[in-house]
This record gives C-alpha cells, sequence and structure tokens, in this order.
C-alpha cells in the first residue's frame, strides 16, 4: 500500500494542488478526475520520481518513498501521455528493451496478445495507428512485475473493444492484489468496488487569474 500525504505542487512558480492526500490499497484503484491542467499528469510524475514535490510524502510502509529510485522501479509502472516507444523499431524490439531496461521476463507475445497487438510485433512504430501505439505501450505495463500501474490517460486512442480489453486487464490486475492510480476523463469500467476518486480541484485556474488581473489586455 501507498499512502500520499501533503502533497504539494508548484510549477512554474504557480500553486498547482496542495495538501493533497490518497490512500492506494492492494486490489483498489484511485481514478483522478479533473479539469485539464488540474494537475492529475504532475501527481502522477511526482509518485514516478520524475518530478520534485513542494512538500508531502509517500508513505510505503513508514518510509518515505518519494524520489527512491530503487523503490520506484521495481514497484512502480508509469505510463505518461506518450508512449515511450522508438519509432524506427519494431514493436517487439520496443518491448525488448524495455524488458531489459525495466529487468522483468514477461512473455511479450502472450501479453501482446492480450491488448490486440501481437499482429504488429514485427511492425516499426512509425507504422502503427495511434490506438495500435497506445496499444504497444500498454503490453508494457502489462510485462512490469510492479504492482502499482500509475496510468495516465491510458484509454487515448483506444477504440471500444480496446477500452472494454484495457477494463478487463485492469480488473484482472487488481483482482491479483495489485494497484492501480489513473487519470482519465472517461469512465474505465472498473469495478465500482475496487475504486475511489480523486477529485483535483482546479488550483491553476484561480491562480492564473488572480494575477492577470492586473494585466491590461
Ligand atoms: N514544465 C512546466 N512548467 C510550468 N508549468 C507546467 C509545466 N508543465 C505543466 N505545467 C502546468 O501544470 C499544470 C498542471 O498540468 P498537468 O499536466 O499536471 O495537468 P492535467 O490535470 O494532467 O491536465 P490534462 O487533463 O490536460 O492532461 C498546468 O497548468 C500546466 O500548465
Amino acid at each position: 500500500m501507498i499512502r500520499g500525504r501533503n502533497l504539494t505542487c508548484i510549477r512554474g512558480d504557480r500553486p498547482i494542488f496542495s495538501d493533497l492526500a490518497f490512500d492506494l490499497a492492494p486490489g483498489q484503484a484511485v481514478i483522478l478526475q479533473g479539469a485539464n491542467g488540474s494537475g492529475k499528469s504532475s501527481l502522477m510524475k511526482i509518485i514516478a520520481g520524475l518530478l520534485k514535490a513542494e512538500r508531502g510524502e509517500i508513505l510505503a510502509g513508514e518510509e518515505n518513498i518519494l524520489g527512491d529510485r530503487d523503490w520506484t522501479s521495481r514497484n512502480l509502472c508509469y505510463l505518461a501521455h506518450k508512449n515511450g516507444l522508438k519509432p524506427e523499431l519494431t514493436v517487439g524490439e520496443n518491448l525488448d528493451f524495455w524488458a531489459r531496461m525495466e529487468n522483468h521476463n514477461g512473455d511479450i507475445r502472450a501479453e501482446a496478445a492480450k491488448i490486440g497487438i501481437d499482429h504488429c510485433l514485427d511492425l516499426p512504430v512509425s507504422y502503427l495507428s495511434s490506438g495500435q501505439g497506445r496499444r504497444a505501450a500498454l503490453t508494457r505495463v502489462l510485462c512490469h512485475p510492479g504492482q502499482i500501474w500509475l496510468l495516465d490517460e491510458p484509454t487515448v486512442g483506444l477504440d471500444a473493444a480496446g477500452v472494454d480489453m484495457l477494463a478487463g486487464l485492469m480488473a484482472g490486475h487488481l483482482s491479483r492484489g495489485g494497484s492501480i492510480l489513473a487519470a482519465t476523463h472517461i469512465d474505465l469500467h472498473l469495478p465500482p468496488a475496487c475504486c475511489q476518486t480523486l477529485q483535483m480541484a482546479d488550483f491553476s485556474y484561480k491562480a492564473t487569474r488572480e494575477p492577470l488581473g492586473d494585466l491590461v489586455w
């Protein structure tokens, strides 16, 4: 289980969120919701250790794992807006790279079949459609041994069948004791009993308006 406490984020001198808290337990999902710019991706980057929090902690047990690269690389799989795939390499080559990088030995072909992209393993990523690219990136998540998935708008580009397929794969991960923290603007169709919603306050909007009040346009 991880617990976020007093998390505060400032970007470019603007407060994005303040004193945010969440609990992410095994078998549970936290769904981040909020307007564009409310800080969902920023929170995920903080948890993944890619962005510094102004203050706050992420506790695993009693240990603060904020910025602990060993802990995060073993336990978290972060899927960003971007797919993290090299366009000139094939899907299979990209996934082999990630398997070596993230030190796992998942069956890439089997996981790719689960998300319906196994027929593209020998194609360069530059040949993929946007939804096929997202499916390829999701294969990396399925292969990752970490129990905590951080998914930033995982359904972007997926067709309706892909969204359903992903819902089933996420439900399976939760049923095996995994956890998911996902930002989304659509319903991910996860079992309601496993889900909490974390509504981001629209801080950035307020912070932008107040200083701009002095400006003449
Ligand atoms: N590098 C940066 N420097 C300064 N401000 C930034 C930077 N990156 C993002 N921001 C600001 O941080 C705020 C939060 O952005 P973030 O991407 O976390 O929002 P989000 O909730 O994920 O939005 P969306 O729903 O559009 O994906 C925005 O106001 C954005 O302009």
